[in-house]
């Protein structure tokens, strides 16, 4: 079942309309990154379903019930969705307790400060933060720390759904893997349906369920990582989810010709001229004599677990390019070869292939 539906939803700000027709499903319990460009509406969609910005046209649905729609407006506080925003935003004046208690009920009832110690308790071991910190403020945190406080605030209520607005992009890069691994499990844990913001690929790729791209308003594409990234719609799409390698080719049959050999294809090969997409890992070096093509190494860049190695391909690939083909393979960093070197390529695993 869908915890969140989106249905042709436009918004934007005055006169200014930013999403043009965005549709969009999130299973119970599943988790939804929306990659995209700077500007391309990813925060506009996430404060559109908070219920922070009105739409003009179409509907939101939380959790089967609407919350957003021709004749309907729920406000945010009862939309049963947590928010955590790029820099947690904490309340600087509140500990971390009161900060996390902020969005429960306060009346007077007895018992409820006690109930409440043992919600910040219990949300504190949630995110993986030691019970003392209840009594810190934000200023005495680390970056990581401060985020993993403003989701436990967002989880305190025990909403069905969290918003998570690029939540680790201030973080540098070991705070930023430690605390994504703790979000992913204090949400898990808590069974929250998410809606991940970022415009990094990497972490829509391995934090994700389903990655949506949005670019411009519109929705371009929603699949699973590995679809996304192997199988994009269309070339745009393919470049944004990471590194592409593009030559041209011939579909035959089942089959594309190209300058790096014969290559099996994902999906309908269309007759005739056709771009061919592939990723540099599926590029394999070998010695000359076992490659389906050789060519010359003009660049190596080494990164450490891995390196991007430049190559001019030789001989006959030159008529399928229309001049010089120059690709990029990424290898294993203790495989790297050298500046100069001649070698053979060979494809492995399926290409994707768009009409010219
Ligand atoms: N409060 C606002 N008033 C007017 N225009 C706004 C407002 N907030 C955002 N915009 C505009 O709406 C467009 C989309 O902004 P949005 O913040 O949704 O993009 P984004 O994809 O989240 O970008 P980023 O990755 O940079 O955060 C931008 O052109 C932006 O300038």
């Amino acid at each position: 079942m869908s915890e969140v539906e989106v249905r042709d939803l436009r918004a934007g700000y005055g006169t200014n309309e930013i999403l043009h027709g965005v549709s969009l499903n999130v299973t119970e319990g599943a988790t939804t990154a929306i990659l995209g460009d700077s500007g391309s509406g990813k925060t506009t969609l996430l404060r559109a379903i908070a219920g922070f910005l009105r739409p003009t046209a179409g509907e939101i649905r939380v959790a089967g019930r609407t919350v957003a729609g021709p004749r309907t407006w729920v406000p945010p506080e009862r939309r049963g969705v947590g928010y955590v925003r790029q820099e947690g935003a904490l309340f600087p004046h509140l500990s971390v307790a009161g900060n996390i208690c902020f969005g429960l009920p306060r009346s007077g009832l007895r018992g409820r400060e006690h109930t409440h110690r043992d919600r910040v308790a219990e949300l504190l071991e949630l995110v993986e933060l030691p019970a003392e910190v209840a009594g810190r403020y934000p200023a005495q945190l680390s970056g990581g720390q401060q985020q993993r406080v403003a989701l436990a605030r967002a989880l305190a209520p025990r909403p069905s759904v969290v918003l998570l607005d690029e939540p680790f992009s201030s973080l540098d890069t070991a705070l930023r893997h430690a605390t994504r691994e703790a979000t992913a499990r204090a949400l898990r844990a808590a069974g929250a349906t998410v809606v991940l913001v970022t415009h990094d690929q990497g972490e829509a790729l391995s934090f994700a369920d389903e990655v949506a791209v949005l670019r411009g308003g519109h929705v371009l594409q929603v699949a699973a990582p590995r679809i996304i990234y192997g199988e994009p719609i269309d070339p745009q799409v393919a470049a944004f989810m990471g590194d592409a390698v593009m030559v041209r080719g011939e579909g035959v049959g089942p089959e594309v010709r190209s300058g790096l050999g014969t290559l099996t294809v994902v999906g309908f090969v269309p007759r005739g001229a056709v771009d061919v997409l592939l990723r540099p890992e599926q590029i394999r070096l070998t010695s000359p004599e076992q490659g389906a093509v050789t060519g010359v190494v003009t660049t190596v860049r080494f990164f450490g677990h891995d390196a991007v190695v430049g190559l001019d391909v030789a001989g006959d690939a030159q008529g399928w390019a229309g001049g010089p083909l120059s690709v990029r393979a990424r290898v294993h960093g203790n495989e790297t070869p050298v500046l100069g070197a001649r070698v053979g390529l060979r494809v492995v695993g399926p290409v994707r292939v768009f009409k010219h």
